[in-house]
């Protein structure tokens, strides 16, 4: 097989990287390309030795990318445009523009023969979608696309993404074009589909935990609307960059005690006004507390090596892990993109 020469754009804390890695697909990152400063202290970080460009992917020529000699392009663009709770000004929102330039010079990449993208579930129905699509086909790339989570390959964490695989080489030969696929096809379930419960990805220092309970106030104003998992959970809702900052619809939150202690304390709850000391006494004894930053990174299948340099806050570590990939989910498809 020929070896992937790979430009990782938008990189973030180099999902796409670990991605790479863990396909066990022989290739290297050639470079990797970022304009967020704190996302690229975390990224030269953890591989020093990749050639990180501080720099507008608008600004790449297709002759600066041709220079590179690079036969892959993994690429996450930003996905606010796209969200659900976003504006959704799609290709009218400026942070498009990166995805609108790829497109435009897409056809005079000569190098690249294989490109897979990340985008927010909802991706596939925007107008930068169907632009995305067009200088494909214009390109003489197949493609097939996809929406999947990593729940389906059976890691404890919802996180359903929009996914397009693309090349140019030769068509592929599993599914069809023109039809996003829900899940992931036979072909690359390598990975056990076993669901594994949340207690595996806990972390062991347990001294450290304490910083992480949540606070009285929010326990008093917002414990109805959490979503509680103990440690056998198999599932855990997806991790958004505004993570503790806000905690409803942002991410799971962990009891130690199990789920019949959970029901037995709401119900006694129930029967108490939140002003009464001992509502807040009840609440208190499920000791809430938030995913640590490792945490969730194991939930979105970073591997044990990855790490925040120290000078990166809890607040920027979440804000980075919410923008990121499921490392999992994305090797079997770059395994899919050369199958
Ligand atoms: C969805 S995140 C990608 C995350 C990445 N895959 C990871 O694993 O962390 C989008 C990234 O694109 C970067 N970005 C946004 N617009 C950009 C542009 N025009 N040029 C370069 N980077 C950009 C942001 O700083 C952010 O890190």
């Amino acid at each position: 097989m020929e070896e992937l020469r790979v430009l990782e754009l938008f990189s973030g804390i180099g999902g796409m990287h670990y991605a790479l890695r863990t396909s066990q697909i022989p290739g290297t990152v050639v470079a990797a390309v970022d304009i967020n400063t704190v996302a690229n202290v975390v990224y030269t970080h953890n591989f020093p030795e990749t050639r990180l460009l501080n720099n507008n992917v608008q600004k790449l020529t297709p002759r600066a990318i041709n220079k590179l000699d690079v036969n892959t392009i993994l690429m996450s663009p930003p996905c606010q445009p796209f969200t659900r709770v976003g504006n959704q000004r799609d290709v009218d929102d400026y942070r498009s523009d990166a995805l609108k330039h790829l497109s435009d010079v897409v056809g005079d990449l000569t190098t690249v023969d294989k490109i897979l993208m990340e985008n927010v579930r909802g991706f596939e129905k925007s107008r930068a979608h169907d632009m995305y699509i067009q200088c494909l086909n214009s390109s003489g790339f197949d493609y097939r696309e996809f929406i999947v989570s990593p729940t389906q390959l059976g890691v404890p964490n919802t996180r359903h993404r929009y996914f397009c695989i693309a090349r140019r080489s030769r068509p592929f030969s599993f599914l069809q074009k023109d039809q996003i696929s829900m899940e992931l096809p036979e072909e690359c379930r390598a990975t056990s589909l076993e669901p594994f419960p949340v207690q595996r990805i806990l972390e062991v220092d347990g001294s450290l935990l304490e910083a992480y309970l949540i606070k009285d106030d929010t326990l008093l104003k917002r414990a109805w609307l959490l979503d509680i998992v103990t440690s056998e959970d198999t599932n855990t809702m997806c991790f958004t960059k505004a993570y503790v900052h806000y905690c409803e619809g942002t991410g799971s939150v962990f009891t130690p005690e199990s789920a019949s202690v959970v029901s037995e304390v709401f119900g006694k709850a129930k029967e108490v006004r939140p002003d009464n000391v001992e509502y807040l006494k009840l609440l208190r004894s499920l000791k809430l507390r938030y995913f640590t930053p490792s945490e969730v990174a194991r939930l979105m299948s970073f591997p044990a090596d990855f790490s925040f340099p120290g000078e990166t806050t809890d607040r920027q570590r979440y804000r980075l892990l919410g923008n990121s990939i499921n490392v999992l989910v994305v090797s079997e498809l770059i395994k899919l993109l050369c199958l």
